[in-house]
């Protein structure tokens, strides 16, 4: 029965649908959770406490934001708090409003759209559980409920159960061309002994997803430093020789054929910004440059990022208008241009680069509403040598020509996940020279009330 795994991919649906969470708390303190209204209010979804060691449940939906922090002995803590008494009345509140003032920590989460447990430790970080111990609770649920029947009835569950990480792992054996190495038996009727079987399979499935991951990146990095090794290499054009796609008349080509990957588009557009544009845009951005060395690990642990360039925001409205306009063309996403995060110049000089990275998050997992998902890349100016982009596993080169512009995205357009790794890229070395790029990184489910800055790149709040 398991072996048929290898071949199921899990359907998603689109519509938003309701996701239990539980709520461990290992805090060491007695904690509320609340719901994080879109208007900014903080609802309570327990009647009372959670007291340290237990576990909160909770049924809501993907994207939607939770806070959990340590309870008042006051329901007008919160109030009272916002008129500054923690700072005025500091014995009392620290005391009794713990919780509203902050001083007993807080975690906040964002809902994925799969069951979850979460756990809030001690410092107030959370923690998702093991895939093997979600498997063993789904499965002495399923064995309760099922009873004699156990054999057949709990057989499709746990195949549903499974399918995900098997996926998971298909991909990277895929991306790394590793030869498979899966070798799942059927398990036993017998409840226990299935549970046991299915609790190792799973824990195994994920020990092998990690270390195929694991893999993957080493292989996405060297071929990244092979690619940018040869700095004269031209672009990897995809599209099909007599077939022209032009947007505002602009040409367009494919860098990699979306048609069988619509989650992963990556195409170049000719002379979308003007000389003048870039120089407006350069001259903005030059005296405020940061030099940025290093950006964050994210939510999900293997998105990281590194840079080692100068930045600056810059806002040129005619611009963003332009970006957006054309991912709306080469997509399927009706993106609105409220909320958006300005555009970002980015300055290598020699010896600089742009780490391997995704954008937001392109690692097959849901997507979560506030965040990132498509990148519009534009050249203002040309290193003399390096500085190409590239996306390894996608195989895909860029030769970055002057006043062009490199669009991705990375949601695919129906099933509401993220592309898994084909949009991962890097900017090359600058070899000699100066590059100017000004990169629009753009979201969904942002507007003028809800703007991009109060969520995280990977979607969810912004910690
Ligand atoms: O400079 C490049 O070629 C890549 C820049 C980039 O990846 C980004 O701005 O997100
Ligand atoms: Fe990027």
């Amino acid at each position: 029965m398991l072996l048929l795994l290898l071949f199921l991919i899990p359907a998603l649906a689109a519509q938003p649908k309701s996701v239990a969470v539980s709520v461990r708390n290992l805090s060491g303190r007695e904690v509320m959770v609340y719901w994080l209204s879109p208007s900014g209010e903080r609802v309570p979804q327990t009647p009372k406490p959670t007291k340290h060691g237990s576990s909160a449940s909770i049924n809501s939906y993907e994207g939607h934001r939770f806070e959990v922090r340590g309870t008042d002995a006051h329901e007008k803590c919160d109030m009272w708090a916002s008129m500054g008494e923690c700072k005025k009345n500091p014995r009392y509140m620290l005391k009794s409003c713990a919780g509203a003032c902050g001083g007993g920590g807080r975690a906040t989460f964002a809902v994925a759209d799969v069951e979850e447990f979460l756990t809030v430790d001690r410092d107030w970080s959370v923690s998702r559980e093991s895939f093997a111990l979600r498997a063993r609770r789904l499965l002495e649920r399923i064995f309760d409920e099922c009873g004699d029947e156990s054999c057949g009835c709990a057989a499709p569950q746990i195949d549903q159960f499974l399918a995900e990480k098997v996926s998971e792992v298909e991909l990277e054996i895929r991306i790394s061309g590793a030869p498979p190495s899966l070798v799942v038996e059927p398990p036993s009727c017998d409840a226990r002994a299935c549970i046991d079987e299915v609790v190792s399979a799973a824990d195994h499935l994920d020990r092998a997803a990690k270390e195929l991951r694991k893999g993957t990146k080493e292989k996405a990095e060297r071929l990244r430093n092979e690619s940018c090794a040869v700095p004269e290499r031209p672009t990897t054009f995809q599209d099909h020789p007599n077939v022209s796609l032009w947007w505002e008349g602009r040409r367009v080509r494919d860098l990699f054929h979306y048609s069988f990957m619509p989650e992963a588009r990556i195409s170049m557009v000719e002379d979308f910004v003007t000389a003048d544009e870039c120089r407006e845009m350069m001259a903005r951005a030059r005296p405020r440059l940061q030099r940025a060395t290093h950006a964050h690990d994210g939510d999900l642990t293997h998105v990281s990022e590194a840079r080692d360039a100068q930045q600056a925001t810059v806002t040129l409205p005619a611009v963003q208008a332009r970006t957006i306009s054309l991912a709306n063309f080469l997509s399927n996403y009706s993106l609105p241009s409220d909320g958006q995060e300005a555009l970002m110049a980015i300055q290598y000089t020699r010896g600089q680069q742009y780490m391997l990275h995704c954008d937001g998050s392109c690692d097959g997992t849901p997507f979560l509403s506030g965040g990132r998902l498509a990148t519009v890349l534009m050249y203002c100016q040309n290193a003399d040598e390096g500085g190409a982009t590239t996306f390894p596993n996608a195989g895909v080169h860029v030769s970055p020509a002057l006043y062009s512009a490199v669009y991705f995205h990375f949601r695919h357009p129906t099933t509401n996940l993220t592309e898994a790794w084909h949009t991962e890229h890097s900017g090359c070395p600058v070899l000699s020279g100066e590059k100017w790029v000004i990169t629009h990184w753009l979201r969904a489910g942002v507007s003028k009330e809800q703007p991009a800055s109060r969520f995280s790149p990977f979607g969810g709040p912004n910690n």
